[in-house]
């Protein structure tokens, strides 16, 4: 059973639902991407749904924001359900695609007055507010400037800034750091820790960074279209984490032989063999009789990626597109 937080302790999720989703399914042909699919989501709350490629996540997001309507099951935001009520769901939201959908040839204040005007903000109000948003993610110099002369960095910044011109109560972001260098990245956490601060609003952020998540609320496990826990992440820690060994073997041979004697071993990406909750004295017992087969061995304390690997067998690495291949 999905781990909802236990009654009796306040935790955060715990205030009014915003979100609501319950026994969510939908295909695409006959793949299952959403397999009853059920959380809540409370208000302020900062949540992330964190899973590899291919979990489900931009399905649920979709759902969320109204673009696809589920094959069962029911989503409402803010009360409102989004296959009934769709506008009046939108109306409560800002979101930041996994795309970017911004007008390159606009300029960075035109991007927003634009949006201002599609919720039919008054015009004071729009001003007030794309000043606001500026100031908040660090734009207000470039509020002249042609969007596609930005670097990628303040394109999604400017994302941000335009989902949060109306009065969205939900922020919904599909993985909004992807493809940023580190520091683009620790800023654009460094924004919504604010925004959510500022506005009192609730956050959504998909993600297959780990160790992005460790600021945030609760994290939701999602892998194969279901929801495999959910909690904060110091309980999922201390619930699911378990110490991995992972080795490394000098050559083919060599990892046969280690595999023979770790029946309990799960294959990892690069040959890497990996053996979830080992103790200690396993390390020590391996590098004392196969010390000579071994090129690498190292033991991982209890992390949110240990957490998910016993949960799915699978690293969230594991699951990421490969790198493009160079050209020869
Ligand atoms: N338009 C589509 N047509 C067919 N299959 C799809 C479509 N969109 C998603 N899928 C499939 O549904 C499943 C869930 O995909 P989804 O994009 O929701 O995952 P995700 O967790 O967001 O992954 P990513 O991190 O790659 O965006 C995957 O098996 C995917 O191949």
């Amino acid at each position: 059973m999905p781990n909802e937080p236990s009654a009796g302790t306040a935790r955060p999720g715990d205030g009014a639902p915003v979100v609501r989703v319950e026994g969510v399914v939908r295909r695409y042909g006959r793949t299952l991407a959403l397999d009853g699919v059920s959380l809540t989501i409370g208000a302020g709350e900062m949540f992330a749904l964190l899973g590899p490629n291919g979990a489900g996540k931009t399905t649920l997001i979709s759902i969320l924001c109204t673009l696809l309507a589920p094959d069962g099951g029911t989503a409402t935001i803010c009360g409102h359900d989004v296959t009934r009520s769709p506008r009046k769901a939108r109306e409560t939201l800002g979101v930041v695609f996994q795309e970017p959908s911004l007008d390159g040839k606009l300029t960075v204040e035109e991007n927003l007055d634009f949006h201002g005007r599609m919720y039919r903000m008054p015009r004071a109000q729009r001003r007030a507010r794309i000043a606001e948003m500026l100031e908040l993610v660090e734009l207000s110099d470039m509020r002249g400037r042609i969007v596609r002369s930005l670097s990628p960095g303040m394109k999604r910044r400017l994302e941000i800034a335009r989902a949060l011109i109306h009065d969205s109560r939900v922020l919904i972001l599909d993985e909004p750091t992807v493809g940023l260098d580190p520091q683009s990245r620790d800023r654009i956490w460094a924004y919504l820790a604010e925004a959510r601060i500022r506005r009192g609003m609730t956050i959504i952020v998909t993600t297959h960074y780990i160790e992005e998540v460790e600021g945030c609320d609760r994290i939701c496990i999602i892998d194969r279209g279901k929801v495999l826990a959910l909690d904060t992440p110091d309980a999922l820690r201390a619930a699911h984490g378990r110490e991995v060994l992972r080795v490394h073997a000098t050559d083919a041979a060599a990892a046969a032989r280690l595999r023979a004697v770790l029946p309990q071993a799960i294959e990892g990406a690069a040959g890497e063999i990996r053996v979830v909750g080992a103790e200690r004295s396993l390390m020590m017992r391996l590098l004392d009789a196969h010390g000579a087969d071994i090129r690498d061995l190292s033991v991982e304390r209890p992390t949110l990626n240990s957490v998910f690997l016993s949960l799915t067998g699978r690293d969230l690495r594991d699951g990421q597109k490969p790198a493009p291949r160079r050209a020869a």
